[in-house]
């Protein structure tokens, strides 16, 4: 078996960087083709994974938060061909948030998690592809593993990255802050919704997770049934009332109990499309915990679109 080990060194505050060789040293006592390489910034992980992919490994490991592993599964979506082979998907956690992790069981210990994902037999899991608007006119694309998501979570992705680059020290706190920082001073926008062919909705937003996975922003449970091999998205569309009572229930997220809350929506899609309501209003959208492009944007899910070893 060949591995391919991709290894963000800013993941987490440095501590990606501070495991790898103990990773490595302990994947290549089971597997003697363990190549591993460092990211050098925005993107390089899903060229990484291309790479990989074309040299013929059997296993592309994301070492790194939810970013890196995102864009790993992009880079190996993207570069598929009808009918060719593709990796395997494998990922250690050391992010911020790490939320996709919280899925599935992995120890915390990374040099303990590669050994136990060499263990996992792989199984298919769903992934996201969205089509989505350049801030300077185009379109983009982009696949994600865990969740898209638009409104407040654009903003706190944007300042708790802008926080990381600063050097602020990571955790789920970071995320919290910058989440009651984000819920005093934002504009909530209002936009039109439609889920696969059902008519479109007009609702003024907090937020709508389109999600694969349950978690996001470092431990919120915010689509408390979403499975990652169901074929499906769970569609959480949070209505922006007032900013005492998004704050209110924050708690309530984090353990995933504001299904029942009258100004939250969950629904599943296959496909889901967005507008802003008003034309020309600038919403900007987060995949995996990274900031990138704006609405109108279409998401679709690829149902058992990687294999992921979990
Ligand atoms: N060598 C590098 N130097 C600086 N930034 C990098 C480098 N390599 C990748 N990046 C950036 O790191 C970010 C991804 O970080 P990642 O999501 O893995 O960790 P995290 O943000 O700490 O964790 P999480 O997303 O789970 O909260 C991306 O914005 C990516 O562009």
């Amino acid at each position: 078996m060949r591995i391919g080990l991709i290894v963000n060194p800013v993941s987490g505050g440095g501590r990606a960087s501070r495991h790898a060789e103990a990773v490595s040293a302990a994947l290549e006592r089971r597997v003697p083709q363990v190549d591993m390489r460092f990211t050098l910034g925005r993107g390089h992980a899903a060229r990484l994974a291309e790479d990989f992919a074309g040299e013929g490994a059997d296993l592309v490991i994301a070492f790194g938060g939810d970013g890196t592993l995102g864009e790993v599964a992009d880079g190996l979506l993207r570069g598929r061909s009808p009918g060719g082979r593709l990796p395997q998907l494998g990922f250690i956690a050391a992010g911020t948030g790490s939320d996709f992790r919280r899925n599935f069981s992995f120890s915390s210990d990374p040099a303990t998690a590669a050994l136990e994902l060499l263990d996992r037999p792989a199984r298919p899991i769903d992934a996201g592809r969205v089509s989505f608007s350049l801030p300077g006119g185009g379109e983009g694309h982009r696949h994600f593993l865990n969740i898209a998501s638009l409104g407040i979570t654009g903003d706190i992705v944007e300042t708790v990255n802008r926080a990381k680059m600063e050097g602020t020290k990571s955790g789920p706190l970071v995320y919290l802050l910058h989440t009651l920082g984000a819920l005093l001073r934002y504009r909530f926008p209002s936009i039109r919704i439609a889920l696969d062919d059902a008519a479109p909705l007009d609702a003024q937003v907090a937020a709508v997770a389109v999600a694969n996975g349950a978690w996001f922003g470092g431990g919120m449970k915010i689509a408390p049934d979403a499975r990652v091999d169901d074929g499906l998205f769970d569609v959480v569309v949070v209505r922006a009332r007032n900013r005492s009572t998004l704050i209110a229930n924050l708690a309530r997220v984090y353990g995933g109990r504001h299904r029942s809350h009258p100004d939250v929506t969950i629904a599943r899609a296959s496909t889901v499309t967005v507008h802003p309501a008003a034309p020309g209003a600038i919403i900007p959208l987060e995949f995996d915990g990274e900031d990138l492009g704006c609405l109108p944007a279409r998401y679709d899910i690829l149902p058992g679109a990687l294999m992921v070893r979990g």
